[in-house]
């Protein structure tokens, strides 16, 4: 069913969950690239963000999408050097883009910590990025599809509970600093740009995610759990398994997916 238009779908376990979301991403991306000449998708960090890709790269169907088509931006990244295992663009190049036929030019990692001076530059130069992308008038691309992986505490991107950033509204990027879960600098997209996809997708399993999508759908404020803000502007979806779901209230899951 929704909440506000937000759905839950619950599937038996972190393996269905994945394989489930990729199927849904194949389908909706070849959809997308049958209406636009291209598709802008932010992808996310986190346990499940990995095994979504994993699970798009050994799809069959995965030869059908046309991959020079789309961009690729991340929702956050940790300040760390290109290449180190924290970063989040790297999961993403060993599960799926180093795997398959993107291009180069369309793929937008944040600046790592060793290929500029200092985490506001990044962030800077990010925003930049975004701003060359964006139709005319727009400080960043129309979002077709948004990833999200939501921390134990409610954190979504690296916008964390009662942290300034998450209430930051008159910037795309924003640097952030003593994040409480480590490395502790990072960049990360801001709440208004988030809620501006055209489809923000959560994906998130296991039993210490339960009580931050409990709270969400039942009105939690936005600075104690970030999670309860994150809403695209057309699907609001979250993808999680039976532990994940223990918090949610039975009306609220969709009978089937
Ligand atoms: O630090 C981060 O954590 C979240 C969630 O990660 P998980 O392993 O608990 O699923 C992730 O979404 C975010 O991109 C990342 O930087």
């Amino acid at each position: 069913m929704t909440t506000n238009d937000r759905r839950v779908l619950v599937h038996p376990d972190k393996e269905a969950l994945a394989g489930s979301v990729a199927a849904r991403f194949i389908t909706k991306i070849i959809d997308i690239l049958d209406e636009h000449d291209e598709a802008h998708v932010v992808l996310t960090g986190g346990g499940m963000g990995g095994a979504v890709l994993t699970e798009i790269r050994t799809s069959a169907a995965s030869d059908t999408i046309d991959w020079g088509r789309i961009h690729f931006w991340w929702g956050d990244e940790r300040f760390v050097p290109k290449g180190d295992p924290d970063r989040n663009d790297q999961q993403a190049f060993d599960a799926l883009l180093d795997h398959v036929p993107v291009d180069p030019a369309k793929v937008h990692p944040f600046p790592s910590s060793d290929e500029i001076a200092s985490l506001d530059e990044a962030a800077v130069a990010y925003s930049d990025e975004l701003a060359a992308a964006a139709p005319e008038g727009a400080t960043h691309p129309r979002f077709d599809i948004l990833f999200l992986g939501v921390g134990p505490d409610g954190h979504i991107a690296s916008l964390f509970p009662g942290h300034p950033e998450i209430r930051i509204k008159d910037a795309t990027v924003v640097p952030v600093r003593n994040s409480p879960k480590p490395p502790p600098e990072r960049l990360s997209l801001t709440l208004p740009v988030i809620q501006s996809a055209d489809r923000v997708w959560m994906v998130l399993a296991g039993s210490d995610k339960a009580s931050a999508i409990g709270l969400a759908l039942a009105g939690a404020s936005v600075d104690e759990v970030p999670v309860a803000g994150a809403e695209g502007r057309r699907r609001t979806v979250f993808f999680v398994d039976r532990e994940a779901a223990a918090e949610v209230p039975e009306n609220l899951i969709a009978p089937s997916y």
